[in-house]
């Protein structure tokens, strides 16, 4: 186990800047997730601290050791990737044992863990087997046990479960987090996937074109986005973001609602934005519904449960304020303080 700390890492890769002055300190035991739109350095980050690429300049300490220079094998890092890499002429006995191989184990010490290990991820009725005869997930098992054995200080996942259906992505999700719970292992996590990193983080960390936008926990990123960016990258439809008289009227650039805070009435009260339906998502669980508000634009409301509505049918839409966040022509958020009442 161990903590890591970033201090000032750039990464230029020919002429293209792509990381820049990252500083960030990860402590030990921590599940950290690094979203981000694609491009934005992720995987860049990710691949740094796990040896693969060189940093250009700044400073790298696993455990409190600068690793800078330290090849991939000696940092202590276990890497899974999106694409399983198994070795297809090799058991999943032989896959899971031959980095404790590599590293010098003996047959006794290498069966104890691969057979300890292979039980913690229900893969011990499988050890014979070659990856062509095993499913997706359990492929995925097989390379997350691969780098349990070898009991890394520090876990680095790449989109681990982005190759696999709705339901495997789930089940696996949970084996990750009840993994996280039991080793108490340092983890970093790279995912395009909301739910992942809101249900699996500690800490997120938002990353928009090569630099750091916000850490915080998930509710801390929900709740007090630091900036318009993060406020749209976090949350699921997107935060309604209000140009114009809406926001101007609080002391603000922009206002912006989350379609789950605003209510969606069909009969209006004073405050309230009118609008046309345009078009309604059925979920079973939730309705979206697509809302066209004169003078202020298509806004995204979700309603709990199913409710019956007809395209073209009048709405009201009501924000109540304590769910308002005001930002202001730089996407920073507006002091409560300094907010009008409108
Ligand atoms: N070996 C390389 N040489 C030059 N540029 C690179 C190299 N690897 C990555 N890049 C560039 O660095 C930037 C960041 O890439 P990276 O893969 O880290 O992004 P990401 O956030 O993980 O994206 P995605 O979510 O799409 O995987 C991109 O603009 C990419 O084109």
């Amino acid at each position: 186990m161990a903590e890591l700390r970033l201090r000032n890492v750039n990464k230029v890769f020919q002429q293209t800047h792509v990381l820049h002055d990252i500083n960030l300190h990860i402590a030990d035991g921590d599940f950290v997730v690094f979203v981000g739109p694609s491009g934005c350095g992720k995987s860049t980050l990710l691949r740094t601290i796990a040896g693969l690429e060189d940093i250009t300049s700044g400073e790298l300490y696993i455990g409190g050791a600068l690793v800078n220079d330290v090849a991939p094998a000696k940092r202590g890092v276990g890497m899974v990737f999106q694409s399983y890499a198994l070795y297809p002429h090799m058991t999943v006995y032989e896959n899971m044992a031959f980095g404790l191989k590599l590293d010098g184990a003996g047959q006794d010490e290498i069966r104890s863990k691969v057979e300890s290990v292979a039980q913690t991820l229900q893969l011990g009725a499988l050890l014979k087997r070659k990856p062509a005869a095993l499913s997706g997930g359990q492929r995925q098992r097989v390379a997350i046990g691969r780098a349990i054995v070898r009991e890394p200080k520090v876990f680095l996942f790449d989109e681990p479960l982005s190759n696999l259906d709705a339901s495997l992505r789930v089940q696996t999700r949970l084996e990750i987090a009840k993994l996280h719970e039991r080793l108490g292992s340092t983890m970093i996590y790279v995912t395009h996937d909301q739910v992942e990193a809101m249900t699996l983080a500690d800490k997120i960390v938002v990353m928009n074109q090569g630099r750091i936008e916000q850490v915080g926990t998930p509710l801390e990123l929900y709740n007090q986005p630091a900036s318009e960016f993060v406020a749209t990258f976090i949350g699921s439809p997107r935060m309604n973001m209000l140009k114009g008289k809406a926001a101007e009227d609080l002391g603000g650039a922009t206002l912006g609602i989350r379609p789950e805070h605003l209510q969606v009435r069909t009969q209006g009260e004073a405050g309230d934005w009118k609008g046309v339906l345009r078009m309604a998502e059925h979920l079973g669980s939730d309705t979206y519904v697509y809302v066209d508000v004169a003078g202020v634009g298509e806004m995204t409301a979700r309603i709990v449960g199913e409710m019956e509505l007809e395209p073209g049918c009048e709405l009201y839409l009501h924000a109540p304020s304590q769910h308002m966040h005001l930002f202001d022509a730089q996407g920073k958020p507006v002091d409560a303080s300094l907010r009008r009442t409108a």
